[in-house]
């Protein structure tokens, strides 16, 4: 029986995840953690990860960034494999989870959906036809209690579009202030933010008298949780420290 511990299980993410792991067979999650320690499910509920001195093979995280210390403190206490889905990081944080990965398997990603995965693979091949004469503006719209913008998705989206240019784009998120014609160099990043969108992110290659747009619209959390357990599964067998997503996942398969 794989034992997963839910890291923001009170969450709306934490619940679907629930759900699809009871759905399942040979899963289970032993434990939870999260400010709100409401019973929902059949597992305990703690607020502070050294409460609970049980077993469990993988942690997965969706909470919030602040918890990004302690959630590693206790995975490298116990050796454990970590699935963090929270978005939101500082840079220091993102350094703290590399350091991570030097003594456990660490996976992350901003986006858990195959949809995602694959339209980055898309945007690589379409920034390296079009990247030097097509402007990139990407938009990305979500729910009004989400707490990040722009979101990990619309980053790491920039990030696949920006290692197949031929320059060092410069990421601009707030036109606001600016007076001056757009420099070629810049990747645009917007959010919009209202009622329940779950997530939706359309990228832009903006040349003379034509646009490609690539866009992706998640209908449900369900495709975000679907991801995270699948990934779970995966890390609880790693063996080898280091940085893991999305992709190795999908080539395992
Ligand atoms: N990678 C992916 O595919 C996806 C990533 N996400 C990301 O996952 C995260 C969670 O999303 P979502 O479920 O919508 O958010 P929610 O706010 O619904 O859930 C987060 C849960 O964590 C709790 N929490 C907040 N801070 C702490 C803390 N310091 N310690 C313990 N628990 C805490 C929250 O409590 P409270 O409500 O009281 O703050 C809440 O119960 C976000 O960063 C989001 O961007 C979301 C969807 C997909
Ligand atoms: O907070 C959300 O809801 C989502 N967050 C992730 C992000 O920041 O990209 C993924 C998804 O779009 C939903």
């Amino acid at each position: 029986m794989l034992k997963i511990a839910l890291s923001g299980c009170s969450g709306r993410m934490g619940r679907v995840i629930s759900d699809i792991v009871s759905s399942r067979d040979g899963m289970e999650i032993a434990v939870g953690f999260d400010i709100r320690t409401e019973q929902y499910a059949d597992f305990p509920i703690y607020k502070d990860f050294a409460e609970y001195q049980g077993d469990c093979d993988v942690v997965i995280d969706f909470s919030n960034a602040a918890l990004t210390e302690r959630l590693l403190d206790y995975c490298e206490a116990r050796r454990l494999p970590v699935v963090i889905c929270t978005t939101g990081h500082s840079a220091e944080q993102l350094d703290r989870i590399r350091a991570a990965s030097a003594s456990i398997p660490v996976f992350r990603s901003g986006n858990m959906s195959i949809g995602i995965n694959l339209m980055s693979e898309l945007l690589k091949k379409s920034a390296s036809v079009l990247g030097d004469k097509y402007d990139v503006e990407i938009i990305e719209k979500h729910h009004n209690q989400k707490l990040d913008a722009p979101s990990g998705t619309a980053i790491m989206l920039a990030d696949a579009v920006a290692s197949a240019l031929p320059y060092k784009a410069e990421y601009v998120y707030d036109r606001h202030e600016r007076r001056e014609k757009r420099p070629a160099h810049e990747i645009g990043i917007s959010a919009v933010r209202g009622g329940t969108i779950v997530g939706e992110h359309s990228v832009l290659f903006c040349g003379r008298d034509e646009i490609i747009e690539i866009k992706h619209t998640a209908l449900s959390r369900e495709v975000f949780a679907v991801g995270a357990v699948d990934a779970a599964e995966y890390m609880a067998t790693r063996t080898q420290s280091g940085m893991y997503d999305m992709n190795d996942v999908i080539a395992s398969r």
